[in-house]
């Protein structure tokens, strides 16, 4: 059976994709929202502005709210939130900045005051989704192969990592999470309302059956034939759902982001998909986690905190041919990660790996992987991977990160080239 996603007949919600706008904030992410929503009390709630919301566009030309609070904004295009109190702030701080300023510097040799300067504004009114902030590790010589030159990310990465280090930075960045959460449950119309709690009857028979059998006999042998190993470096794959409820997500996923309703970017790295834990999925992959996929874990991965998982960070990615068709080598912010094919149809998009991080001797794999939609793999976080391009169609893969710490859904990915 073969996927599709229709768009034909959402129920509720209409598509109004064309009318989608982008905002970006100094240090804390990016969100993609609906024209209609884009207003100043909206904007202020989701970036937790305290009412000193300022918009700037690409020119650094800053706009206002007329009278119903509505600005007159264009789709598809990205304006930058300034928080009046983070620039407060900033004037505060320029004793550190001026320290920062110079170990960026010593990194870019060729970089002088003017230039650092400019690269700041840039990065203030014209960022375009190419970074984000995310507590995001890079090691990256090759400008080539980023779309954003590393020496943009770097001038204002120790800025970055300062506000989001600081428990003020990090508590607004769960309450803007929490203010989109509240905004999504109170006007998502769900598409299929079912698929939010977890049922057995969505799970691929080879899954559940395996684990029945273990249960009874409480021989493991007996859970591991739910999966399939691929490599010594022990990546797994299996059916985990049946295909008619890969299906279902899938479609529930496009219907979501059609309605404009305030989308997260997924990771670091990605730019397009959407939080499943935010649409509403939290009950749903922690009942996943913690009453089928631990069973596994703690068997194959106790090295690796399989046995004490105790949060998850569930999203899915996209990739089009128009938009983001690979993603770089990198490895995973989490213990474990689970990555399930959902479709639709597409060529390319094969998944490799190169060895783990922490185990150098493997360093010389090369494990290529093609997606097959209704198959997942499971591996190692910090097994260090990459997509390859996509050469036609769409693809939606669902990922789960599961770790254990203190911190569910932080929202980071290391690049490694
Ligand atoms: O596109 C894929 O299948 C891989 C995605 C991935 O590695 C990630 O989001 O961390
Ligand atoms: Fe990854």
């Amino acid at each position: 059976m073969t996927t599709s996603i229709s768009s034909s007949n959402n129920n509720n919600n209409n598509n109004i994709n064309n009318e989608i706008i982008h905002f970006t904030s100094l240090g804390y992410g990016e969100l993609r929202l609906a024209k209609k929503y884009s207003t100043k009390d909206i904007l202020d709630d989701l970036f937790q502005t305290e009412g000193g919301l300022i918009v700037v566009d690409g020119n650094g030309e800053e706009y206002f709210p007329d009278e119903d609070n509505n600005y007159d904004l264009v789709p598809n295009k990205t304006y930058t939130i300034v928080s009046e109190k983070d620039l407060d702030s900033d004037t505060d701080e320029s004793d550190d900045d001026a320290d920062e300023d110079e170990t960026h510097n010593e990194k870019h040799d060729n970089d002088n005051d003017h230039e650092h300067e400019h690269e700041h504004e840039h990065h203030q009114h014209e960022h375009k989704g190419c970074c984000n902030t995310d507590g995001h590790h890079e090691h990256d010589d090759n400008e080539d192969s980023q779309q954003c030159c590393s020496k943009h990310h770097n001038a204002t990465k120790s800025e970055l990592k300062r506000i989001q280090n600081s428990q003020n930075g990090f508590n607004k960045l769960l309450k803007m999470r929490e203010a989109r959460i509240n905004m999504i449950s109170k006007l998502y119309k769900r598409k299929y309302p079912e698929i939010f709690e977890l049922r057995e009857e969505y799970f691929d028979k080879d899954f559940i059956e395996p684990i029945k059998q273990y249960k009874k006999t409480k021989n493991q042998d007996d859970l591991l034939k739910a999966l399939t190993k691929l490599t010594e470096t022990r990546i797994y794959s299996f059916r985990i759902f049946t295909m008619e409820f890969c299906t279902k997500l899938l479609e529930e996923i496009e219907n979501f982001k059609n309605t404009g309703l305030p989308t997260a970017r997924p990771n670091s790295m990605n730019n397009y998909g959407a939080v499943l834990d935010e649409m509403g999925f939290t009950e749903f992959f922690k009942q996943l986690r913690e009453d089928y996929l631990s069973l596994f874990t703690s068997i194959l991965y106790k090295d690796y905190n399989g046995e004490k998982l105790n949060s998850h960070h569930a999203f899915a990615v996209q990739y089009k041919m128009d938009k983001e068709k690979e993603l770089g080598f990198h490895y995973d912010e989490s213990d474990i990660t689970v990555n399930l094919c959902l479709g639709s149809e597409f060529t390319g998009g094969s998944l490799y790996f190169k060895g783990i991080l922490d185990k150098p001797e493997t360093h010389n794999e090369y494990f290529e992987f093609k997606h097959i939609p209704g198959v997942a793999l499971i591996h190692i976080g910090v097994h260090r991977h990459g997509a390859l391009g996509l050469t036609s169609g769409e693809r939606t893969n669902l990922i789960l990160w599961l770790r254990n710490s203190n911190i569910a859904d932080q929202q980071s990915e290391s690049k490694l080239e």
